[in-house]
């Protein structure tokens, strides 16, 4: 499976802030990290790829073109998990789950399937023990975690992730890094996710993409995409690029430029 964006463009009334976008083939099975400056437009291209602000330009998942599709269609492809999350939902964690679940085509599941699949994605985030603890009584990260579970238990075949980290602790951060992973390549499905923290994007993704006031600044491998010249460039900080003994690249900040 693979996706094609060719020609996107995306603004906001009248305000371009993506123009004529072209992204080479991201393909299924592994992590691409979505990484840049603030307002640089990582969310407005998760939002355009979910279909959620309008767009021109193509969005091919393989042959089919997304914007072809209908609003369910869509969804049943790509799931997209946004940077804020509702505060009022009176749901526990496993019926948010499980409506998540089924209110794509996996309604056709039986009940005790869908249980079955719902609290599998919990114990996969390890938070089996908040499944009938109403959402709007988690911590910020407890409800982050439930948020991540609504996501993956769809099984879609493009998951998109908006800073799904930023609420939680370094344990259960390289939890999710990890199950992010993993689900990518047990399921061959496509992940694009934004970061902020850099050296996790380069631990946990096998491709980069930094983008810089709606284009592409860098593409390629973490060693390809993340050098002093463009951390200098986009994010206008002296930094050195270091590989630990474990061969992991590290990025140590010595300034703001
Ligand atoms: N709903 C909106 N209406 C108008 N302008 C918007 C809207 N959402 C975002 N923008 C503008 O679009 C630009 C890109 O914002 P976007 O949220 O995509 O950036 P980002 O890279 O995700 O930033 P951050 O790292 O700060 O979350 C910003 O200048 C922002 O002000």
């Amino acid at each position: 499976m693979a996706l094609h964006v060719t020609g996107l463009s995306v603004g906001y009334g009248r305000r371009p802030i993506i123009e004529g976008l072209d992204i080479k083939e991201i393909s299924g099975g592994s992590v691409t990290a979505l990484i840049g400056p603030n307002a640089a437009g990582k969310t407005t291209l998760l939002r355009a790829l979910a279909g959620l602000v309008p767009a021109k330009g193509s969005i091919r998942l393989d042959d089919v073109e997304l914007a072809s599709l209908s609003v369910a269609g869509h969804a049943r492809h790509v799931t997209y998990m946004p940077q804020a999350l509702p505060q009022r939902v009176a749901l526990t964690v496993l019926e948010a789950t499980l409506s998540a679940l089924m209110s794509g085509e996996e309604g056709s599941k039986s009940p005790a399937q869908a249980r079955l699949r719902a609290l599998n994605a919990l114990e996969r985030l390890d938070i089996s023990d908040l499944a009938m603890r109403g959402l709007d009584e988690l911590s910020g990260g407890q409800r982050q975690l439930a948020s991540l579970a609504q996501s993956i238990v769809r099984e879609p075949s493009v998951l998109l992730l908006d800073e799904p980290t930023s609420a939680l602790d370094i344990h259960h951060q390289l939890r999710v890094m990890q199950l992010v992973e993993e689900l990518a390549r047990e399921r061959g499905i496509i992940v694009i996710i934004v970061l902020h923290d850099i050296a996790q994007a380069a631990r946990y993704a096998q491709r980069i993409i930094v983008l810089e006031q709606g284009a592409i600044a860098a593409d390629g491998s973490p060693a390809q995409a993340i050098t002093p010249a463009t951390l200098a460039r986009v994010y206008k900080v002296e930094a050195r690029v270091e590989a630990c003994s474990r061969g992991f690249l590290q990025v140590i900040v010595d300034r703001a430029l």
